[in-house]
């Protein structure tokens, strides 16, 4: 997907030809005398949508966040785009956090700003753009993301969840990222809204080629839209893989998720696009 600022060359793929965009290894996170995470080791590859799982309290925000830089870990390297954030320069780490792009849990905009505002925010911290062009590409956003036109001059306070979520997506996509995150993206919406949530996603990873990391719980998330799914648990990544890698891991949490009540519900896809199918079963999320 083309970028506003120039992109480098992009790092070497890995042994079977993968894109790293992001690699976390060996990733030590405590708080006081409790850990966290310790030696966490992740890939994420570009044009992939990463289902990330875990028990409730397992660490999954932590992780989002300490890759983010919101939180400081003990031990361990994050590269971003093959390039190691902590020894890069000032202002390329400028450069790669704008290739990133964030929408949090609650959707986190801004209630005194319009939704065009919100989604300007990142152009005016990073970039310096005329305010015509700042409107068009905040228009172009909205639309990409299925929002109806007059929303952009619409408050937070306005809009139901479904159209938080698309707000926030949109500013997440402000600056064109190579790599979105998305914590829990469809939790509190019903199961139409979620359904048509992840279609948007997929939709967004098959057109731009967007690279997306998904915290979820929602288990018509993960069978039908997630590429590859990594599971958290003991304090690291238990396993990862597809979702028949999910199915036949040797592990009780893993099981009881994926093999659970619920998740028998939701007939195994045999191709990603599956929303019809999942669509038969039930769209709760599960909380560990
Ligand atoms: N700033 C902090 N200070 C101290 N402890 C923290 C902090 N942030 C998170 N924790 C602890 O780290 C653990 C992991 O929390 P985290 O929010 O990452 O879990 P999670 O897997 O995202 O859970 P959930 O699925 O319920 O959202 C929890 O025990 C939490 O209390």
């Amino acid at each position: 997907m083309s970028n506003i600022i120039p992109s480098d060359k992009p790092p070497e793929p890995d042994a079977n030809g993968r894109e790293v965009l992001l690699s976390a290894r060996d990733i030590c996170v405590s708080f006081g005398t409790k850990t966290v995470l310790d030696h966490l080791d992740l890939d994420v590859y570009r044009g992939e949508i990463l289902g990330f799982v875990g028990a409730s309290g397992a660490g999954k925000s932590v992780l989002m966040r300490t890759i983010l830089r919101l939180i400081p870990r003990q031990k361990g390297e994050i590269r971003i785009l093959g390039r190691d954030y902590d020894k890069v320069a000032e202002e390329e780490r400028v450069k790669l956090d704008m290739r990133l792009g964030v929408l949090f849990q609650q959707g986190a905009l801004f209630s005194a700003l319009t939704v065009k505002e919100n989604i300007q925010l990142p152009m005016r911290e990073y970039l310096d753009l005329p305010r015509d062009l700042m409107d068009e590409l905040a228009a172009v956003k909205i639309e990409l993301v299925g929002l109806a036109r007059d929303a952009g001059d619409k408050y937070p306070s306005e809009l139901s969840g479904g159209m938080i979520k698309r707000a926030a997506l949109a500013r997440a996509l402000a600056l064109d990222p190579d790599l979105v995150f998305l914590d829990e993206p469809t939790s509190g919406l019903d199961p139409i809204g979620a359904a048509e949530f992840d279609e948007l996603i997929a939709r967004l990873r098959d057109t731009l080629g967007l690279t997306v990391y998904m915290v979820t719980h929602d288990l018509d998330s993960l069978f039908s839209v997630c590429d590859r799914i990594a599971v958290l648990g003991n304090k690291r990544v238990l396993v990862e893989g597809t979702i028949d890698d999910m199915l036949s891991f040797d592990d009780p949490w893993v099981q009881s998720y994926f093999q659970g009540k619920r998740a028998r519900t939701i007939k195994a896809p045999t191709s990603r696009s599956s929303r019809e199918t999942t669509m038969v079963g039930n769209s709760e999320s599960i909380k560990a």
